[in-house]
């Protein structure tokens, strides 16, 4: 690899080592979890990392797999930082059991164990040579078991399993060996103490059972984010003339207090005096005590060319792959999920069309039209507008603007005296005079305040016109472009008006105010004035200002968690009645919008 090449030659000992941790330090907020951590995995070893719980073991495995950045120091993993671009650390050099294991229980176990193998780019015949191996190995029921149906010890060894799986250089197991019978945990040990016989295999193993890390090569104890101790685990019980390995870390949990308390205000990291590292030429049989800042090391820097960082930030096909597999499967073995993931929200996104999807009624409109004749074009061309929407009522010039000032019309629609006559010398003449153009059009003046409203009567107006000259002119070739619609300035806004300024005040009102105002705007928007309003339209609205963003809340939240859980369940359960009650408001609302006597 390219990244290879460039870096610099490691110093003396740094191939030799599969992890080595220098002067690291996380913290969780304020929390300082480890503290100038110095650890160091000789390759081929098994390394016990042991402590109490909620000293950071679980963290600083999580810095080493790269899955948790440090915030301070340096971390080297089978020969590079973890996550560095090209470096497979997480990845297929490492296979990791975490403590918390990280199984879908819709799997079986060779549902499992394949789609790891996926992920890790193993071949089909390599995956079931491992998973025979390990169902064998392992002890572990049928290959076809779920993992929801297996107990916890169950769980852990497929968990175990999964991380066996790609043969990696390095392993680290988060208490692997919890919930699991002596006889499995002997034969668990058995296998580390095999496979890093090769040389080439790592093993870096968490445990609770202090004395079963006597089985590893070399153990470090932790405390409070610290490295108290770090050797094999018989020279540290000599050191600390202890009969045990747990007798040998209390009396260095005694010693490191005492210090403590001397020392009150030692530095960070300068618990005890320094010690030196495994690979700086320490003998053996001598623990490093209070692994201290040290003589200061240089480090080597790496770098990688940009196709190997692009390449690295890119996603994996086998990966997209895997994961498709995956939710396929999930959804195979809950058909039940497939319910709230696709049926909700074609019902909700149904329903709610159904409700809102409509065009408002009975949108008052004056018309003022100067020709007489029962016979005239602007009679019929008024009949065939659309009565459900469009309410006419014919007025006076002066008192149908008189109206649309005061909010009682939508518009004004205005035919001249000659409207027929013009229209007609349109049809038939090529070059007419201004004066004809203008008689022979069809004036609206528009209220602007509701642009809905607004652009829905504009299409009105032109599909009435439309279906009129089409169903009785046809046949003199007669175009829409003879009709002339003149939008005058409009009554109330503007013409040029773009949506933000429309939408702004709305969305305004939207944060500033309660449902009581969404009621209002409501209302608004369908030309009603609120108190024509009845209470169960009242009731109703409020019901459906409130339950619309906690319906879309519910359920966005069920979709973040997985289907398979309860809380998910029931939270989509809420959703689906909430949207109902959504419906159901926003149907009877309509009703009552409708019953209502317009003002
Ligand atoms: N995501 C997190 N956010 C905040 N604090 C955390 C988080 N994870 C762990 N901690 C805290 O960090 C400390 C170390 O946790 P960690 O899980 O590393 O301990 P541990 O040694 O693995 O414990 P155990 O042996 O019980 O698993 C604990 O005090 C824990 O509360």
């Amino acid at each position: 690899m390219k990244a290879d090449q460039e870096a610099p030659p490691p110093s003396p000992g740094l191939e030799d080592l599969a992890i080595r941790c220098r002067e690291v330090c996380r913290s969780y907020g304020k929390l300082k979890v480890l503290s100038n951590l110095n650890l160091t995995v000789p390759q081929g070893h098994i390394y016990g990392l042991l402590g109490p719980s909620g000293c950071g073991k679980t963290t600083l495995l999580k810095c080493i797999l790269g899955t948790l950045k440090i915030s301070r120091g340096h971390i080297s993993v089978l020969g590079k930082p973890p996550a560095f671009p090209g470096h497979q650390v997480p990845g297929r050099m490492v296979g990791y059991m975490p403590q918390d294991l990280a199984l879908y229980n819709e799997f079986s176990i060779s549902d499992t164990l394949t789609f790891f193998g996926r992920i890790h780019g193993l071949s089909a015949t390599d995956t079931q040579t491992r998973m025979d191996f390990l169902v064998d190995f392992l002890d572990l029921p049928h290959n076809s078991s779920l993992v929801g149906k297996l107990s916890g010890g169950q769980k852990r060894r497929v968990s175990l399993g999964a991380a066996l799986l790609q043969n990696p250089q390095l392993l680290i197991l988060d208490e692997p060996t919890v919930g699991v019978d002596p006889v499995l945990r002997a034969k668990i040990w058995q296998h580390l103490v095999e496979i890093v016989k090769t040389g080439k295999v790592s093993v870096v193993i968490t445990t609770h059972y202090i004395e079963e890390a006597r089985q590893a090569n070399v153990v470090g104890l932790m405390r409070n984010g610290r490295m108290l101790a770090e050797g094999e685990p018989e020279t540290l019980m000599k050191q600390n003339s202890a009969a045990t390995l747990e007798k040998a870390f209390l009396q260095l949990c005694e010693t490191s207090d005492q210090v403590g308390s001397k020392h009150s205000t030692y530095p960070q990291g300068g618990v005890l005096e320094s010690g030196q590292s495994l690979e700086s030429g320490r003998e053996e049989s001598q623990p490093i005590l209070g692994v201290g800042p040290g003589p200061v090391e240089e480090l080597p820097k790496y770098s990688a060319d940009w196709k190997v960082r692009v390449k690295h930030v890119m996603p994996k096909w086998r990966n997209i792959a895997a994961l498709i597999i995956k939710t396929t499967v999930r959804m195979k073995r809950m058909p039940g999920s497939l319910f709230f993931q696709f049926l909700l929200p074609v019902m909700q996104i149904s329903l709610m069309c159904l409700c809102i999807g409509g065009d408002p009624k009975g949108i008052q409109v004056a018309v003022v039209n100067n020709e007489t004749s029962s016979s005239s074009f602007s009679q019929s061309l008024l009949s065939f507008l659309d009565n459900s929407s469009v309410q006419q009522v014919n007025l006076s010039h002066a008192e149908a603007f008189a109206g649309a000032y005061n909010g009682e019309y939508w518009a004004v629609i205005g035919f001249g005296k000659n409207f027929t006559s013009y229209l007609t010398k349109r049809m038939i003449q090529r070059q007419v005079s201004k004066e004809v153009v203008d008689g022979g059009s069809v004036h609206v003046w528009l209220d602007l305040t509701n642009r809905q409203i607004a652009l829905m009567l504009q299409k009105k107006i032109k599909d009435a016109f439309e279906v009129h000259q089409r169903g009785k002119y046809f046949t003199y070739y007669f175009s829409l472009s003879h009709f002339s619609f003149q939008f005058e300035e409009p009554i109330y806004g503007s013409m040029n008006s773009d949506f933000t300024t429309f939408v702004t005040p709305g969305a305004v009102l939207r944060y500033r105010f309660s449902p009581h105002d969404h009621l209002l705007r409501y209302c608004m928007s369908y030309g009603f004035p609120p108190l024509t309003l009845s209470c169960r339209s009242l009731f109703c609205l409020s019901l459906l200002s409130l339950s619309l963003p906690l319906s879309l809340l519910l359920l966005s939240l069920s979709l973040s968690l997985s289907p398979s859980s309860c809380l998910s369940l029931s939270l989509s359960l809420l959703s689906l009645s909430l949207s109902v009650v959504l419906s159901l408001s926003l149907l009877l609302s309509q009703l009552s919008l409708s019953l209502c006597p317009l003002s």
